[in-house]
């Protein structure tokens, strides 16, 4: 059977999420789609390094309380990240990249991603750095090596929005697109709705793994920004960078104000929008709105999202799902791997080159 080894870069609530459904889902997914997953090394800024060739096991790290999660002292572990070294020398197929998204240049995951593609690694992530500010280059990087760079996850978590949109929308102009894409933002939405205020809303989105580590890029708008620009790139063909989506979030709204709204048939929602002017050129842009009962994305609750494609043939489709959640997140990173699988399956490429030359020289 097939195997991919995987090196895990980033061990907070994704990651961690992802380890979960290999131990939990590995035996069915070997069963059904015919490949087995096993960890090789895993690196996180607080807990160090931990490699090991054979496979790790993660029950006993599973088992640990995340804070008190440290490598150092283990075999084959260290209380050095040392992320290059790892990305570039261990041997491992895919590295899932999960480290927090900055969200003005991409920094950290930009370089762990390149360092990936430039071995001959597939890359899977969740980090929306990467994607929304070099995606062009990471994409042409892979294309040159060989392998694959998915991204699924970067937005509305699990909810396969730019697989929908790249597979099932064949033969249809897509205008414009416009969602609700950031869960912890409308978490607080609705708890502000309740009569919690912003802080005790921000501390319970937090507690819940949906806000960034730190949340101002939550409730700015940032993380929404980098997800237009995702968007705007896969869905419409336009790449923007940040100064071209313009970009409020939620801070300055008060339980008051929404409770008033609501009063009047009223939901505030952060909302992204992209879309096609008649010149050819994308008006994009992050803003809160007060949009009516009728409006299809003024029901969606708590950490849900959405997304309505303005389509030419359809009219507006919109898909709806989890935008954020650990576990919600982490089946991204899954659905990144099998898209994987498929590809270098159809192509008939199977493993990189780099995993192909290891095993011609064990043999
Ligand atoms: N949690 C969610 O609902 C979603 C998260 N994402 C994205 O997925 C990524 C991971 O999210 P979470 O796991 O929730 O975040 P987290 O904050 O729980 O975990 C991030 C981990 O990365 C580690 N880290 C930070 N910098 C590092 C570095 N330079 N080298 C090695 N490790 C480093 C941290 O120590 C932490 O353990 C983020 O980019 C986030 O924006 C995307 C969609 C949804
Ligand atoms: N903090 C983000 C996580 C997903 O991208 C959100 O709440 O949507």
């Amino acid at each position: 059977m097939e195997r991919y080894d995987l090196a895990l870069i980033g061990f907070g609530g994704v990651n961690r999420g992802l380890a979960e459904l290999i131990v939990q889902r590995g035996d069915d997914l070997a069963h059904e789609m015919g490949f087995a997953l096993r960890v090789v090394a895993i690196t996180d800024l607080r807990a160090g390094s931990l490699v090991d060739n054979n496979g790790i096991d993660l029950v006993p790290l599973l088992a640990t309380e995340p804070h008190a999660m440290s490598f150092a002292g283990l075999t084959g572990g260290s209380a050095d990240p040392r992320n290059e070294w790892v990305i570039r020398h261990v041997p491992s197929d895919i590295v899932a990249e999960a480290t927090y998204t900055n969200p003005i240049d991409g920094e950290p995951a930009v370089s762990h991603v390149r360092w990936a593609l430039e071995s001959g690694k597939h890359v899977c992530t969740t980090n929306k750095g990467p994607v929304a500010l070099a995606g062009q280059e990471l994409k042409a990087l892979a294309a040159e090596h060989g392998v694959s760079f998915e991204f699924e996850g970067s937005v509305v978590s699990g909810t396969p929005i730019l697989r929908t949109a790249q597979r099932l929308f064949g033969g249809l102009q897509i205008e414009g697109v416009q969602g609700i894409l950031n869960g912890t933002s409308n978490y607080i939405l609705g708890r502000l709705a309740d009569g919690l205020d912003l802080q005790a809303a921000t501390a319970e989105a937090q507690e819940r793994g949906y806000a960034e580590a730190d949340p101002t890029a939550d409730l700015e708008g940032h993380d929404v920004q980098l997800k237009v620009m995702i968007l705007a790139s896969e869905v419409l063909g336009a790449e923007l960078s940040r100064e071209d989506v313009s970009c409020e979030g939620i801070s300055a709204l008060t339980s008051t104000e929404v409770q008033d709204a609501a009063s009047k048939g009223l939901h505030w929602k952060l909302v992204g929008s992209a879309k096609r002017r008649a010149d050819g050129t994308v008006d994009a842009r992050v803003a809160p709105q007060a949009l009516p009962a009728h409006h299809p994305l003024a029901g969606i609750p708590g950490a849900m999202n959405a997304v309505a494609f303005d389509t030419d043939i359809l009219g507006t489709v919109t898909v709806s799902g989890p935008g954020a959640g650990r576990l919600e997140t982490a089946y991204a990173l899954l659905s990144d791997i099998i898209a994987i699988h498929e590809r270098h399956h159809a192509s008939g490429s199977g493993a990189p080159a780099h995993r192909v030359l290891q095993e011609a020289l064990r043999d």
